[in-house]
């Protein structure tokens, strides 16, 4: 850490609040993300799995906007231990809508900047805070905890948005809550605004930020630095236009970085961050902070070996924290450590030479653009091995039998593994009868599928050679390739086919 220790820029620069509440608006604001509809079930999924990871509040929905979501939200209250919050207008329908969901707490907001009075409500200040204060009496009478936004704070006069929120605890607000709903705030901004909300009220203040300059996690963590007692976040960020404060950049930065810990069980972030992103149908970007696929993904020479030395040169926490698992990559900027470690975890066990083709196959791949799999990778060492070893199987006779009328019936004879096998077997044509012999001879030996089968005639006339190329496949995913060149298209077809088989079998050997 550069300067002082976190501890003493702590109780130097920060004025943290005793607790800090984490209030997840997944399902309201993240629903409200352009495309987003959540099932009432889809809704129960994802608040439970929030309430087990240990957030605070869930907002589950805003009851007044359709049956489903009165229903989904009492349904989230039964359900779940945290708290169940239910969004309102100032609106007593709206608030009547809360109550019918059986819920107790009520987030309820009311739009205070001059284009919103303006353009959007048409109603003067005094108007604004009178309909404030009326909602909130109303909720407050109807036993309600009340959490007040000032909706588009961070564009409202200072004066007047200080006005509103003094008329509220007035009427009873129990959280103040300041969304920057156009996510226009910077980090010194947000530290005047809460530092001065903080000097004039007692009553919690919480922050809703959105993502629009990308300013979002940024913001909410200056505030909590300045005493804000809640943070609202969503799962993966998701939420209106950009989004809101990401919930696992907002936990993992604390612990992490500040070295506050919540009451969250950090290690169940990625799977909350998978089932949301297949719930919703939002795709989460690679690079996605904490919970993207590359967040712990290294290709690069100099960075994977310096992981393989100790993981924390090049990473700031663990995978493992919140629930996610290293890769190391293979491509263009792999380096020769890398390689070993991979060949290591298959166990690949390459000679000078034979490593020395792979890695220059592998930069010769990436250059031509072309990313390179574990099983590329599997593919590549064996055909290097395949090239040095002896052949576990051997083709050692062959007879055809095919006709218009009869069908085609194929003797095979192999050596496999020394040992000598013959049998029969029909098919569709020779090349189907010859390779179904095949198959039924090696099938103690190993299970093959034929992933790919491809000919081509390499020279006019009917004694063209024909070359074959094949991708067969074993149980365990590896895959290997065979190829062959032959005046008779059966014949090519076989070695194509026991060329792939070998490679196969070469690697199961290594491997054991
Ligand atoms: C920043 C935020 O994220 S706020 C939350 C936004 N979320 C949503 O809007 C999702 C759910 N919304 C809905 O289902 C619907 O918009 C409803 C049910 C709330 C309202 O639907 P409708 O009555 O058809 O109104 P519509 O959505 O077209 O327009 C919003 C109305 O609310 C009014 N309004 C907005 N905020 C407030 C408020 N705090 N107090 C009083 N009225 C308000 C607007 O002025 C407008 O009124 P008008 O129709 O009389 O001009
Ligand atoms: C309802 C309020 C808090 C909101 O979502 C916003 O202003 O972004």
């Amino acid at each position: 850490m550069y300067g002082k220790d976190m501890e003493t820029i702590k109780k130097e620069n920060m004025n943290l609040a005793d607790k800090i509440y984490i209030f997840d608006t997944t399902l309201r604001d993240g629903e409200q993300a352009p495309g987003v509809a959540l099932t009432v079930d889809e809704k129960i999924q994802i608040a439970q799995s929030l309430d087990k990871l240990g957030v605070d509040k869930i907002e589950a929905g805003f009851p007044a906007s359709s049956k489903g979501e009165i229903e989904s939200c009492r349904k989230i209250h039964n359900l779940v231990d945290c708290t169940t919050v239910g969004l309102a207008r100032t609106v007593f329908k709206d608030i009547d809508a809360v109550l019918d969901a059986d819920l107790d707490y009520m987030h309820t907001f009311i739009g205070t900047s001059p284009l919103h009075r303006d353009y959007k409500l048409k109603m003067s200040k005094e108007k604004i805070i009178e309909t404030a204060i009326n909602a909130v009496e109303y909720g407050k009478d109807h036993g309600l905890t009340i959490e007040f936004s000032a909706e588009d704070a961070t564009r409202t006069e200072g004066d007047f948005l200080f006005d509103v929120y003094r008329s509220v605890v007035d009427a009873g607000a129990d959280f103040l809550n300041v969304p920057d709903t156009v996510g226009v705030l910077t980090p010194i901004v947000t530290k005047q605004l809460i530092t001065d909300l903080k000097n004039e009220f007692t009553t919690p203040i919480s922050v809703h930020f959105h993502n629009d300059f990308g300013l979002a996690t940024a913001n909410t963590l200056t505030a909590i630095e300045c005493g804000a007692n809640q943070a609202h976040v969503t799962v993966n960020g998701i939420g209106e236009r950009t989004g809101n404060s990401a919930l696992e950049e907002i936990v993992v930065a604390l612990h992490a970085a500040y070295g506050i810990d919540l009451d969250i069980d950090t290690t169940q972030l990625y799977n909350i961050s998978d089932s949301v992103s297949r719930i919703t149908g939002i795709k989460k970007p690679v690079n996605k902070p904490i919970v993207g696929d590359n967040a712990f993904a290294h290709e690069s020479g100099i960075h994977v070996h310096g992981i393989l030395n100790n993981a924390l040169t090049y990473e700031p926490i663990s995978p493992e924290l919140v629930g996610h698992s290293r890769r190391i990559i293979i491509g263009k900027h792999t380096g020769a450590n890398a390689l070993k470690s991979k060949l290591d975890e298959f166990n690949i066990d390459l000679n000078e030479e034979q490593f020395d083709n792979v890695f220059s196959q592998i930069k010769a791949l990436g250059d031509k653009g072309k990313t390179i799999t574990d099983s590329d990778l599997k593919s590549l060492a064996i055909n290097e091995i395949s090239s040095a070893k002896e052949t576990p199987i051997v083709l050692k006779g062959l007879g055809l039998l095919s006709g218009a009328i009869v069908s085609s019936t194929a003797t095979v004879k192999l050596e496999i593994y020394g040992e000598e096998k013959e049998t029969s077997a029909t098919g569709v044509g020779p090349v189907d009868a010859a390779l179904n012999a095949i198959r039924s001879l090696i099938q103690d030996t190993l299970d093959v599928e034929l992933e790919e089968y491809n000919v081509e005639a390499i020279t006019g006339g009917t004694d063209a050679l024909a070359e074959v190329f094949v991708i067969s496949s074993d149980s365990e995913g590896n895959k290997s390739t065979g190829r062959s060149t032959n005046e008779d298209i059966v014949m090519a077809s076989i070695l194509a086919v026991l060329d792939s088989i070998n490679k196969l079998l070469l690697l199961q050997r290594v491997n054991q």
